[in-house]
């Protein structure tokens, strides 16, 4: 598929930061609409909207749903293989095909020499410093998954974004759906999470004031109004579908994180939102795979990344599987949890800056010029 054309569907308007279009502001390309609909889309609305409903209809019967402790970690644990882990296996390969070329040994280097330094000194500072290395990490994924659905939104055809303060809300919104609103509803399993990672270093976290009512409230009045700022932001430059569809995700996924326990909740929006997102990008900008896309369709497309993901994703699931022979911690779900996610964390901190970088490169997120308006 040629990236540079809007594709068949797409109108200039629907796609306005796409390299070519009549309203382009922005330096490079961005995934196209069909094929973030197709793969970041549609599965995620469908797996979220499911569960939101069912959860929703045992609230208003007053069913309490008792979920089996190996269910509520299944989803996370499926993350090794569906889309998760993979979805940051082509880091390797995503920042040359950003910029239109071929990765080379040298481009994969870089990559290699920013996994080693940041994840590195990540790892040493999860030993000397835990607790702060855990507040990091919240804060870390707020921002790396807020990025994600800003560039989901821009390539739905976000026209309804405007300049940067707008798009620095929006992420602060996006991000803020996963990892502020489970606490206000569920702070007790929000603080043993965080614990668990603490303990795993033989420490603990003295925060009290995240199960403290006062400041929950005040969490959640602000985190509301943030949200209804940015929607209504978003209306005033136009509103139109791209922002109902942007309002109608942010309503779906508040009440998600609010009535779906935040263990499963969190892992079930890892693996089909924001992995199935950046691969949906990752396929966009890799030729191969959106010719896969148009000739025969999302799975093909799927199929053509999930080959490119397989080597280290291998590679990652043999270190991580290394780390809990290697430190031989308890083998409950809730321990082995906590160890996989901090080993996430030590990958997510180069995985940042390489999408970062991504986003430099296509004039996406927060690198977009402001449109004019
Ligand atoms: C599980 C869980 C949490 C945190 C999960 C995190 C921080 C996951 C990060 C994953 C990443 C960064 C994946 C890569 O993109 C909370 C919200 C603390 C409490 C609720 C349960
Ligand atoms: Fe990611």
């Amino acid at each position: 598929m040629d990236r540079s054309t809007p594709p068949a569907e797409a109108t200039a308007d629907d796609a306005p930061g796409r390299r070519g279009g009549a309203t382009d502001m922005s330096a490079g390309p961005v995934t196209g609409r069909p094929l973030m609909l197709a793969i970041g889309g549609r599965p995620a609305w469908l797996a979220v909207g499911g569960l939101t409903m069912v959860a929703a209809a045992a609230t208003v019967a007053g069913v309490s749903v008792s979920v089996p402790v190996w269910a509520r970690y299944a989803p996370l644990a499926a993350s090794l293989l569906v889309f998760g882990l993979p979805h940051g296996a082509v880091d390797h390969l995503a920042p040359a095909r950003a910029t239109g070329e071929r990765p080379t040994v040298r481009s994969v280097s870089a990559v290699g020499v920013a996994y080693l330094v940041l994840g590195g000194a990540y790892t040493a500072a999860w030993v000397v410093a835990p607790a702060a290395s855990a507040v990091f990490f919240v804060g870390l994924t707020w921002f790396h998954w807020g990025q994600g659905d800003l560039y989901a939104l821009e390539a739905f055809g976000g026209s309804h974004l405007g300049g940067r303060p707008h798009r620095v809300a929006t992420i602060l919104v996006r991000g803020g759906l996963p990892m502020l609103v489970p606490l206000l509803r569920f702070p007790e399993r929000y603080r043993d999470v965080i614990n668990a990672w603490v303990a795993l270093f033989g420490g603990g976290v003295d925060a009290a004031w995240v199960t403290a009512p006062g400041p929950r409230l005040a969490l959640g009045v602000g985190f509301a109004a943030l949200t209804l700022g940015t929607l209504l932001a978003g209306w005033r430059r136009g509103g139109g579908r791209e922002w109902r569809r942007d309002a109608a995700e942010t309503g779906l996924l508040w009440a998600f994180f609010l009535l779906v326990p935040p263990v499963f909740a969190v892992g079930v929006y890892f693996c089909v939102w924001h992995s199935l997102r950046h691969i949906a990008r990752l396929a966009g900008v890799d030729p191969a795979s959106g010719a896969a896309f148009a000739d025969r369709g999302a799975i093909a497309a799927l199929v053509r990344t999930g080959r490119d993901a397989l080597p280290l994703t291998v590679v990652s699931i043999a270190m991580i599987a290394g780390v809990v022979a290697v430190v031989g911690v308890g083998t409950d779900p809730g321990t082995l949890t906590a160890l996989y996610l901090v080993c996430i964390a030590v990958l997510t901190l180069p995985h940042v800056a390489i999408v970062t970088r991504m986003d430099r490169a296509e004039g996406a997120g927060l690198s977009r010029r402001a449109p004019e308006q």
